[in-house]
This record gives C-alpha cells, sequence and structure tokens, in this order.
C-alpha cells in the first residue's frame, strides 16, 4: 500500500456502524468532509460534525444507500463480518473507496484504505501503519512521535515564509537551497521558533543577518 493524503472537503464519506470505531472514524472525516453515519445504535462516544442516521441496512439496502449518499469513501465498522464484506463489494463495484475497520493484512483489494494513526502539527501531517500487524503499535508511535515533533510546525511555517521570502529577493535556486538547509539545522532558529519569537518576520531578518554574514553555515 501506499500513503497519499486526500482532500475530502467537497467530499462525502458514509460510515456503516455506529460503535466506538465507526465513533472515532466519524470523528475524523468529519473535520473536512461531509459524514453521514447510518446504524440502529450509536455509542455514548462523540461522532463530531457527523450527521447520524438511525437504520440497519441489509446488502440491499447498502447498494441504495451508496447511490443515494454518493460517498467519495465507505467506512464498514459494523460488528457484522459478512455486512461489512458487503459494504466492501458494493464500494468496489461502484469504484468507491473503501475502508473496512476488522480486516488486517495487505491482501485488501482493490480500492481499500487504511486509516493510519495520524499525528498533526500543522501544517506537518504524519501518518503510521503497520501494514495490519499491530495497531496498538500505531497508536504507541503516534503518542512518541507527537512530543518528538513538537514545534515542527511553526518550523514548517517559518520555512514557508522564508522561501517566498528569499524568492522575492531574487535569491538564486543554489544559493536559496543552502539557505534553507542551513536553517533548517539550525539550532538558533528551532530554539527561537520554540521560545516564541515576536513574530517570523523578524526571525527572517535574524536568519539572513545570521546565515548571509557566514556566522552560522550548519
Ligand atoms: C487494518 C486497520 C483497518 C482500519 O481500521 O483502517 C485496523 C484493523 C484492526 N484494528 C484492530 C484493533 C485495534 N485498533 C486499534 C487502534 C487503531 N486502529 C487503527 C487502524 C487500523 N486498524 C488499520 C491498520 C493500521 C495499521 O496498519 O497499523 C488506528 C491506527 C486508526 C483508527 O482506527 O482511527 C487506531 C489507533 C489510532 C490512534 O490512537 O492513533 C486498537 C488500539 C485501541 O483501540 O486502543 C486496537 C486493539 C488492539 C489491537 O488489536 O492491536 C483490529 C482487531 C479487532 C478485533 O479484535 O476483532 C483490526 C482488524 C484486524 O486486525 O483484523
Ligand atoms: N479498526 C480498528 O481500529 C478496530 C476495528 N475493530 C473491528 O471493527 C468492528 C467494530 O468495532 P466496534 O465499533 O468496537 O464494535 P461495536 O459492536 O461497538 O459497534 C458495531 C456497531 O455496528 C452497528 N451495526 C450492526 N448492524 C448494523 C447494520 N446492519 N448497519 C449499520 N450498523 C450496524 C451496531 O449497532 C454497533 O453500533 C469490530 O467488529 C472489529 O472487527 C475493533 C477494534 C478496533
Amino acid at each position: 500500500m501506499i500513503p497519499l493524503f486526500h482532500d475530502f472537503s467537497e467530499s462525502t464519506v458514509l460510515v456503516v456502524g455506529g460503535g466506538s470505531v465507526g465513533a472515532r472514524k466519524a470523528r475524523r472525516f468529519a473535520r473536512e468532509a461531509r459524514t453521514v453515519v447510518v446504524s440502529p445504535e450509536f455509542t455514548d462516544a462523540s461522532f463530531g460534525d457527523a450527521e447520524l442516521v438511525r437504520g440497519a441496512p441489509d446488502r440491499e439496502a447498502i447498494e441504495d444507500w451508496l447511490e443515494r449518499v454518493e460517498p467519495a469513501l465507505v467506512v464498514a465498522a459494523t460488528d457484522d463480518e459478512e455486512l461489512n464484506g458487503a459494504v466492501a463489494d458494493a464500494a468496489r463495484d461502484r469504484r468507491i473507496l473503501v475502508n473496512r475497520a476488522d480486516r488486517a493484512g495487505g491482501d485488501r483489494g482493490e480500492g481499500s484504505v487504511v486509516v493510519p494513526a495520524t499525528v498533526r502539527e500543522d501544517p506537518i501531517v504524519v501518518a503510521i501503519a503497520t501494514g495490519g500487524a499491530a495497531p496498538a503499535l500505531s497508536k504507541h508511535l503516534r503518542r512518541e512521535l507527537e512530543e518528538e515533533i513538537e514545534g515542527a510546525g511553526a518550523m514548517a511555517e517559518f520555512l514557508g515564509e522564508f522561501r517566498t521570502e528569499l524568492k522575492a529577493r531574487g535569491v538564486a535556486p543554489d544559493r536559496r537551497r543552502k539557505l534553507v538547509g542551513d536553517a533548517v539545522a539550525s539550532p538558533a532558529v528551532w530554539t527561537g521558533l520554540r521560545t516564541g519569537a515576536p513574530n517570523d518576520r523578524q526571525v527572517i531578518e535574524d536568519v539572513l543577518d545570521r546565515l548571509e554574514g557566514g556566522g552560522e553555515s550548519g
């Protein structure tokens, strides 16, 4: 399987099954997509901004749901393996992406997607999967990485502005690459960002002074 980042902002995600797994997936997708959850019962856990629809679709009713909702992705998260299989088959027939919560391993079939453990340090996103071998390990690594990359979001924002500034000043590509490489490896820049530098413009000026002055070339 190949990791990709997918924009769901104009899409619908259909979650079949309203238990704790359905709720977790619904919370995640509802951050961005219109998310509809169908289930005869819903757990007390939060479903985020998802729309909850009571129902217990069988194989045929699933076809109707897909036709009506036109989802970009379907999550099969019921405790009924056969129904999850029917959801996956129906989605595949229509070339809709499908995430089965009750299947592990690499042999997942066409159009399968896995929901990874995710670390967010906006604008940075890290996705972790274990090929289905051990989701608990994905969760464990996610927690470790959350600590590890603290502050990297601010660095990403800073470097984004820094690159724009260098381009605006007409700095040649080779020189730009060197300056950006030096900035990202500079302990002083990391410390400045982590201790809440006054503003990125000032940091950019300081970094340019320092780097162009040859004081810190990394
Ligand atoms: C294949 C996959 C399909 C998919 O769901 O996309 C899948 C499948 C299964 N998970 C199972 C169990 C558990 N899953 C978790 C947790 C998470 N599972 C997630 C993803 C995935 N789970 C995909 C593979 C990802 C990878 O490759 O690593 C995470 C990362 C994302 C998310 O789901 O949001 C989320 C952590 C989020 C976070 O905290 O960051 C825990 C831990 C817990 O709940 O505390 C347990 C109990 C402990 C254990 O069993 O490990 C079972 C057995 C069910 C049973 O016992 O019957 C199956 C089915 C099977 O194995 O057959
Ligand atoms: N991917 C993951 O992270 C994990 C996956 N699992 C797998 O996911 C499945 C679901 O896990 P939980 O949410 O903990 O189970 P659960 O039993 O709490 O929830 C299942 C939900 O499916 C609903 N349901 C039953 N028939 C339905 C139908 N015809 N249409 C729509 N909804 C229906 C039930 O009302 C219930 O709300 C488990 O069977 C297990 O195989 C379990 C743990 C973690």
